[in-house]
């Protein structure tokens, strides 16, 4: 597939090297605000075209699929418009900053019966996938709790963007949707029914200290924490009566975990895969690329880039990972959240 990749910031950068290890892909098009950052990406990544306004990319007849990875703040109206176009898109997370906008969005692409997913790139990790599976099957048992965190000492100065109310930043937005993910994929895609928040917002307005308490029925619950002012472990526990999950950092973009049954009899089992993106991997000038990541493991961008161009080639609208629900579902407990601790963003007035 041909894909317009819209901004130019760092996941952008990394989706874009990422993808060199997903050769039936390619990357024909790059879109910014200003055409010198677009110029200056599309060489640096040889990327055949760049365009200075993002419209210019989605009127391009050479480009089948759209990968928004412009700020928070802007992935409605930009996945909007190209949905408008019958583009599919790819919206990274999350995909809109308030259950009202991803409303929006889905019912976008409803009318336009055109793809969409919002990219919980965590979801397409092989070790998430058999992680899943093991659970499904019943290898944890009943499921009764999952304790997770993540957090980094955000410098704000150097990185503001990331804590920008006006960007859609914040600790919530960034990271705490893959908490909350990886507590409803370990109790079955449910949406809790109790949601408890204490949180800390930053000079920016954004939260940069969140800790979340869910609760379902039964007396399940997960204890979920971010953080951009402290290092947090980066792992999770999945709590299960038979056995327990541990994935150790960085969990939501995991290459290890392991499953340790509580019956001394058993052994753990670990599951382990490395990341797709060859050692010897090299960009047009032959230079290797696979230590230029802004991000932590962000070579397994590639997994979900495969996913969805399958998906998309079969003709599917939506991914059975990461559907459309399940978008929903979490951007609604987010807000809620979000009314626990005070968290508010310009677009909840509309
Ligand atoms: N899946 C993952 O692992 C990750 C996902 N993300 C997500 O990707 C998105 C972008 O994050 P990231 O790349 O870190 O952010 P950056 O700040 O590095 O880049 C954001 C880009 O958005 C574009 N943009 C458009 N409108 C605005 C605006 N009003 N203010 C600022 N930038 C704007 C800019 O591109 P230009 O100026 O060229 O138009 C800018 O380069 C976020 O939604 C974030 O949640 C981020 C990190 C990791
Ligand atoms: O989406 C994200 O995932 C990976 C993190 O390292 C990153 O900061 C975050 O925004």
């Amino acid at each position: 597939m041909r894909w317009a990749v819209l901004g130019t910031g760092q996941i952008a950068h990394d989706f874009t090297i990422a993808m060199l290890a997903a050769p039936k892909e390619q990357i024909v098009a790059v879109a910014s605000r200003a055409l010198e950052r677009s110029k200056e990406f599309a060489e640096k990544h040889n990327v055949p075209k760049a365009y200075g306004s993002y419209d210019e990319a989605l009127e391009d007849p050479e480009v089948d699929i759209v990968y928004v990875a412009a700020a928070t703040s802007c992935h409605v109206q930009l996945a909007c418009a190209a949905l408008g176009k019958k583009k599919p898109v790819l919206v990274e997370k999350p995909a809109g900053v308030n259950a009202r906008e991803v409303r929006q969005l889905l019912e976008t692409a409803q009318k336009n019966d055109t793809f969409l997913m919002e990219g919980v790139w965590m979801h397409f990790f092989p070790v998430v996938r058999a992680l899943s599976d093991a659970m499904k099957r019943g290898d944890i048992g009943d499921i009764t709790s999952v304790h997770a965190s993540f957090g980094w000492m955000n410098p704000v100065d150097v990185n503001p963007g990331v804590e920008d109310v006006t960007q859609g930043g914040g600790g919530l937005l960034a990271v705490g949707i893959y908490l909350i993910h990886l507590a409803m994929l370990a109790f079955n895609g449910a949406k809790p029914e109790k949601v408890e928040a204490v949180g800390e917002l930053g000079p920016k307005g954004g939260d940069v200290r969140t800790s979340m308490v869910l609760g379902w029925s039964g007396g399940r619950q997960a204890m979920l924490a971010v953080s951009l002012r402290d290092n947090y472990a980066g792992s999770a526990v999945i709590y299960g009566t038979k056995a327990k999950i541990s994935i150790p950092f960085p969990f939501l973009c995991p290459t290890s975990a392991t499953v340790e049954p509580y019956d001394p009899k058993e052994m753990p089992t670990s599951i382990s895969e490395g990341l797709p993106c060859a050692e010897a991997t090299t960009n047009a000038a032959g230079e290797l690329i696979s230590n230029k990541f802004n991000l932590i493991n962000s070579a397994g961008l590639a997994y979900e880039a495969n996913r969805v161009a399958a998906d998309v080639s079969q003709g599917k609208k939506e991914n059975e990972h990461v559907s459309h629900e399940l978008s929903l579902a979490v951007i609604e407990v987010m807000d809620k959240v979000r009314e626990k601790i005070g968290l508010c963003y310009p677009a909840d007035k509309y």
